[in-house]
Formats: structure tokens, sequence, C-alpha cells
């Protein structure tokens, strides 16, 4: 059974132990479609989204509204600013080198954020 974007924006990141492991395939699969513009890396072990601006002034608003987001989950990811106007978000759980229920709960709700 797949989950919602709506269910996983209706959820607070918990703090992740070292000892917590990393997400399945299996797990990683059900959780995918919720955030359709999210790509898997190939190592499995973080997803992606690129995004264009129209300008830097732009692009550098939007990181900072996912930089609040992400203080306020206390789950962070990791940000690019490359080109003046690319951004791209990469998600995953650095405590446990893999995805966990919070990178999904983070990249459904920088989504909700809109850009
Ligand atoms: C104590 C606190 O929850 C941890 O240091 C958090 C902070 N933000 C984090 N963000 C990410 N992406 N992975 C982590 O393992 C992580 N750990």
């Amino acid at each position: 059974m797949s989950i919602s974007a709506a269910e996983l924006t209706a959820k607070k990141c918990t703090a992740c132990e070292g000892n917590t492991p990393a997400f399945t395939s299996e797990q990683i699969a059900a959780h995918l479609p919720a955030v359709p513009e999210w790509t898997l890396a190939d190592d499995g072990k973080l997803i992606r989204r690129k995004y264009k601006f129209k300008d830097f002034v732009t692009a550098m608003a939007f990181l900072q509204r996912v930089a609040v987001l992400a203080e306020e989950e206390d789950h962070h990811p990791d940000l690019h600013l490359t080109g003046y106007r690319n951004v791209a978000i990469e998600l995953s759980t650095h405590a446990i080198g893999g995805l966990s229920a919070n990178d999904f709960i983070v990249a459904a709700k920088i989504d909700k954020l809109g850009s």
C-alpha cells in the first residue's frame, strides 16, 4: 500500500537514531508515488528534486522558505544553488546513511510550499 502526499504532510519528523534501519526498497517504493517530482538516486540512498527559477532572488527566497521548514522539522536537506537560479534539493537521513520517513515528509512539505 502506498502512502499519500496528504498523509505525509500531516506527519512531523521524528528524531532518527543511528540504529534505525534505512528504508528498504519496498518502503521506498511505497513512499515515492506521493512525491512524484522527486527522483531516487541510483544508489537508493537519497531523493532529489531540481528547480529552475526566473532569477537569483526568487531562487534564494525559495531556499529560505525551505530552510525555515527544515528547522521546524529538525530535518535538513542538502541545498544546492548553481548557475544563479538552478536549485537542487537532496534529502537523505545522514544519521543512518539512507532514506527514512523523515525524508519523504520533508519532500512532501517542500512540494506543498509551491515554487
Ligand atoms: C538531533 C537532530 O535531530 C539531528 O542532528 C538531525 C538534524 N537534521 C538532520 N537532517 C538530516 N537530513 N539527517 C539527519 O540525520 C539529521 N539529524
